[in-house]
């Protein structure tokens, strides 16, 4: 699957990493710097992403959060003058390297935004549109695809029997569940997550979380959270960042019970942020 990364063929010491890789692991993020233009928004942070788990970024306003996790699937190359050093490395291979093919990329490492970003298309058609687009043609195979993913979106009761209908004719926390459906039509490994229920009313916040524990069985998961008893209910890991640094990073339960640095304990209290 890794090879499929590749824009071609190349001597693999040039995206190899240097330090060995940790097989529990999906990420090993060494030294990355991230850089609007001049400004550095992100001052070289180290940490290692774990499989199948809940990782939540946390911190204040401006302090990197977003910045970072767009860099895991190269969104930040659509950002004029961003750029980044360092490494995330994913598998063998150097998500930053620009032998990366980040349309194969961002397959493996899906994306869901704040705002619910479906297509002005049918339900059916906001799942199917990538998969034609990546060649699976077959009316029966996209059928299927479409109601594994729609099952595991906990939206397939809710709407198989209007799948031809508009998208937009949703609920917000509906478009929210079917934006995240479409990222699992696309079989990722790892799905990032930039406030994904910040939108939301309370009742369909709570579906959204109990589907992001759900999906942690199958996939590894990283989520931007302002909301304090979201990231302590459904992550496993908690990163805190401040002015681009990362400060802490350890077990929620830690992070939420006793913290090992200050400012941590500040930022969870509401004393700042
Ligand atoms: N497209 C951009 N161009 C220039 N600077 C940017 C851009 N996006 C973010 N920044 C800057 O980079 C820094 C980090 O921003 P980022 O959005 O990553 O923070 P954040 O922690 O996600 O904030 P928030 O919680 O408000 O979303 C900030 O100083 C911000 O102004």
């Amino acid at each position: 699957m890794v090879t499929t990364l590749l824009e071609k063929e190349i001597g693999e010491q040039t995206i190899q990493s240097t330090v060995p890789l940790q097989m529990e692991h999906i990420l090993n993020v060494h030294d990355l710097e991230i850089f609007y233009g001049e400004k550095r928004a992100v001052n070289g942070i180290s940490m290692d992403i774990e499989k199948n788990a809940v990782t939540a970024l946390i911190g204040p306003s401006g302090c990197g959060k977003s910045t970072f996790l767009r860099s895991i699937n190269r969104m930040n190359d659509l950002i004029p003058g961003a750029r980044a050093q360092g490494e995330i490395m994913y598998e063998d291979l150097n998500i930053l390297s620009e032998q990366i093919n980040v349309v194969a990329l961002r397959k493996e490492i899906g994306m869901v935004f704040q705002k619910p970003n479906p297509f002005p298309k049918s339900i059916y058609g906001n799942i199917t549109h990538a998969l034609k687009f990546s060649g699976i043609k077959k009316k029966s195979q996209l059928d299927e695809i479409v109601e594994e993913s729609l099952q595991k979106a906990a939206l397939w009761d809710e709407v198989k029997d209007r799948l031809h209908k508009s998208a937009l004719s949703l609920s917000g926390g509906q478009q929210q569940r079917l934006c995240i459906a479409r990222t699992i039509a696309m079989k990722p490994t790892v799905m990032l997550l930039d406030e994904p229920s910040s939108a939301l009313d309370p009742i369909s916040n709570a579906k959204v979380e109990d589907l992001i524990v759900e999906l942690k069985k199958d996939y590894s998961i990283i989520i931007v959270t302002h909301n304090m008893q979201q990231a302590s209910r459904i992550s496993d890991k908690t990163a805190f960042f401040l002015s681009g640094d990362l400060v802490e990073y350890d077990a929620t339960e830690k992070i939420f019970t006793n913290p090992s640095v200050k400012k941590t304990e500040e930022y969870i209290s509401g004393r700042f942020g």
